[in-house]
């Protein structure tokens, strides 16, 4: 009994002891699954942190994504209104251009028309008759001073007027682009201004003054009444030798009053007796007034009583000025001026530069 006591005793007690274990067993598999859940939930936990984290992370590289395809749509936006400004300023500009030429060709038309009638002076048209070295002295004398740029040149020896008239053209650069009738014949002078007779018959040998001088008369008669036909409403100034009889003899034969036909008189001596008295008291020219008056050339007259330096009349400083009285002999001035024209001639067969300038200087007068 007793072992049987014992050995339900030691069943009880291994049954308790198998219990207690159980017991322990399960306490310790309770106590690892609370370990494992609690691990667990730390894991979800923080893998959800992570996750969120993750989320926000993406959410934000979402975003950023975002506002940079928002910054590229919103540049690529401005950058096609940029061009769309650009293109419409470019056509504003194309048309503003277009507008422009087509003012520009309108004005180039009208500053053409200006300067077609700049160019031509056809109001003040020169011609000149005689294409020597006095004829071509005007020309010279008249374009380069520019008191015209309208010339024509007329000359019975076509060939020489032509000539003269290309070497002139070639300076037309020099010449405000001056026009030069391009006719040989007597039409080129058509609605001059001015006429200006410088021709000379041709010398024959051995031929007396006087009977030059009946040649050149004829010549004027000739000649004269035909440009007035071509220039009804020209000034005729005559330049041929001698000057004073011949400006007569084209008044005759045309009727023509003074002022529409006279000679340059003595307008090339006053001049010379300007220069002359300039030389002598080392002034200059323009510094002197005074006249010479009468026929060109040996009759001429010196006005002394006129003769003035820088406003000081000489008769004043010296009464008999001029005079068989006078000191100072200033009638040796007047001399030179007499000997002036043999002296060049002497030197050259013709004298032309002076009096082309004493040309110019009448034809301004007129203008
Ligand atoms: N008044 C003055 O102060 C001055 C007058 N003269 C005079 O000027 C005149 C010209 O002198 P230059 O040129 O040296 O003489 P130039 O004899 O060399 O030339 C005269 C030109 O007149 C041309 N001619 C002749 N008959 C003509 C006509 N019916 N129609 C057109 N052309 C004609 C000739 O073919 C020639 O080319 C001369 O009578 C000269 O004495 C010269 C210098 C000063
Ligand atoms: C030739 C001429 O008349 C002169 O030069 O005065």
């Amino acid at each position: 009994m007793e072992n049987m006591q014992e050995a339900l005793t030691k069943k009880e007690k291994e049954e308790a002891q198998r219990k207690k274990c159980e017991g322990d067993k399960k306490q310790r598999e309770a106590r690892e699954k609370e370990k494992k859940e609690e691990t667990s939930k730390a894991k979800c936990d923080f893998l959800k942190k992570l996750e969120e984290q993750d989320v926000i992370k993406k959410k934000c590289a979402i975003r950023k994504i975002r506002d940079a395809t928002g910054k590229k749509q919103e540049d690529a936006i401005r950058q096609k209104c940029a061009m769309k400004k650009m293109r419409e300023q470019e056509e504003k500009e194309r048309k503003e251009n277009e507008a422009r030429t087509a003012k520009a060709i309108l004005f180039r038309s009208t500053l053409y028309r200006t300067n077609c009638k700049q160019d031509f002076q056809a109001g003040n048209k020169v011609s000149i008759v005689g294409a020597g070295p006095v004829g071509m002295g005007c020309a010279f004398a008249l374009l380069t001073k520019r008191v015209t740029n309208n010339i024509a040149i007329y000359d019975v020896k076509n060939d020489l007027s032509s000539a003269q008239r290309n070497d002139l053209r070639h300076a037309s650069l020099f010449l405000q682009n001056c026009n030069i009738d391009n006719s040989s014949t007597i039409e080129c002078t058509k609605n001059s201004r001015v006429v200006v007779i410088a021709a000379r018959p041709s010398s024959k040998p051995n031929e007396s003054c006087q009977d030059q001088l009946l040649r050149s008369a004829d010549m004027i008669k000739q000649i004269v009444p035909e440009l007035l036909k071509q220039s009804p409403k020209a000034v005729f100034i005559v330049v041929s030798s001698p000057v004073d009889v011949m400006a007569w003899v084209a008044r005759k034969i045309t009727n023509l009053p003074y002022e529409r036909c006279f000679s340059t008189g003595c307008h090339l001596d006053t001049a010379r007796f300007r220069m002359f008295i300039g030389k002598l008291l080392r002034v200059s020219t323009s510094s002197v007034q005074g006249m010479v008056l009468g026929e060109h050339g040996d009759t001429s007259v010196p006005i002394w009583s006129s003769v003035s330096v820088g406003g000081t009349l000489l008769k004043d400083l010296l009464p008999p000025i001029g005079t068989d009285k006078d000191p100072m002999v200033w009638s040796n001035v007047h001399k030179s001026v007499v000997n002036a024209a043999y002296k060049v001639i002497a030197g050259k067969n013709y004298t032309n530069w002076a009096i082309g300038l004493t040309v110019s200087d009448v034809v301004s007068a007129i203008f």
